[in-house]
């Protein structure tokens, strides 16, 4: 973690490899001024088609780490690997039942030191990840803080992710995640399209995931990179 620098970002575009991206396009992702590259989605990700963008992201000098979702598409190469444990989840399958199978098949070729794990909050019942990891995701504000509470304090993950994919969540629920940590970054995606969205949630949280709006109007997506980190955040933890 310390080698990629986490910490120190605040934002970052996530790449859905299951999307085709132009050469053009991915050029101006790359050199936007953003931290990282997530490279991720909950569903059609596959080996060949991770393979294929990562390789062409290597090209740019940026941070690239994988977002693993599915085991038999987890790529060598990729800076680290942030490995998503869902807090919310009702089957314990999406919280350590995949992850128990992934290191006994593994073993000794498990490169600790790279993977990131990052407790995830599921707060958008209509997205996908929410329906593949059988998320109960209509959480109260006060719900919501304490399973994040159950990452940062009993589990001590160093990363909560409030997840709202293809929604602008409710900031004053992340903020008040934020404020109960005493040791994880909170991690916000979800909807950010404008560049008021982009300073609501750069307010609210450590790190800003920007996703599908490169796909649907990359101004928009460029103009959040400046939005976020023109914000301030006092240090938290
Ligand atoms: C040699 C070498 C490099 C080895 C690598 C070893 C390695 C990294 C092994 C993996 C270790 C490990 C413990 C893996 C866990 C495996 C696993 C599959 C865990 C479960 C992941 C999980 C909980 C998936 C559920 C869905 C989810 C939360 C997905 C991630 C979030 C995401 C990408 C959401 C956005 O998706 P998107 O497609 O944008 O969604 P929309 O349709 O809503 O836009
Ligand atoms: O695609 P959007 O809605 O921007 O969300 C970003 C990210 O949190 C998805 O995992
Ligand atoms: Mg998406």
């Amino acid at each position: 973690m310390d080698d990629i620098q986490l910490p120190s970002w605040r934002h970052v575009f996530k790449l859905d490899p299951d999307k085709e991206i132009s050469d053009e396009a991915l050029d101006k992702v790359c050199l936007s001024g953003t931290d990282a590259i997530i490279v991720g989605g909950s569903s059609g990700i596959t080996f060949d088609n991770t393979v294929d963008l990562m390789a062409r992201i290597r090209r740019y000098e940026l941070p690239v780490v994988q977002e693993v979702s599915d085991l038999d598409a987890v790529v060598p190469g990729f800076d680290a690997y942030l490995i998503p444990m869902v807090l919310n989840t009702t089957n314990p399958d999406w919280l350590v039942g995949q992850h128990q199978r992934a290191i006994e098949q593994y073993g000794y070729m498990m490169p600790w030191d790279l993977l990131i794990p990052e407790g995830y909050l599921i707060l958008n019942p209509e997205c996908t990840a929410a329906k593949v990891s059988e998320a109960k995701a209509n959480l109260t504000k006060k719900e919501a803080v304490a399973y994040a509470q159950v990452a940062d304090k009993l589990m001590r993950l160093p990363l909560v992710y409030v997840e709202y994919s293809g929604a602008f969540g409710d900031m004053d629920a992340v903020k008040a995640i934020r404020t109960a940590m005493s040791q994880a970054f909170v991690i916000y995606g979800g909807g950010v399209t404008t560049v008021e969205q982009a300073q609501e949630a750069a307010e609210a949280a450590d790190i800003v995931v920007v996703g599908n709006i490169i796909y649907e109007d990359m101004a928009a997506a460029l103009a959040t990179v400046n939005a976020v980190k023109a914000v301030a955040i006092e240090d938290n933890i």
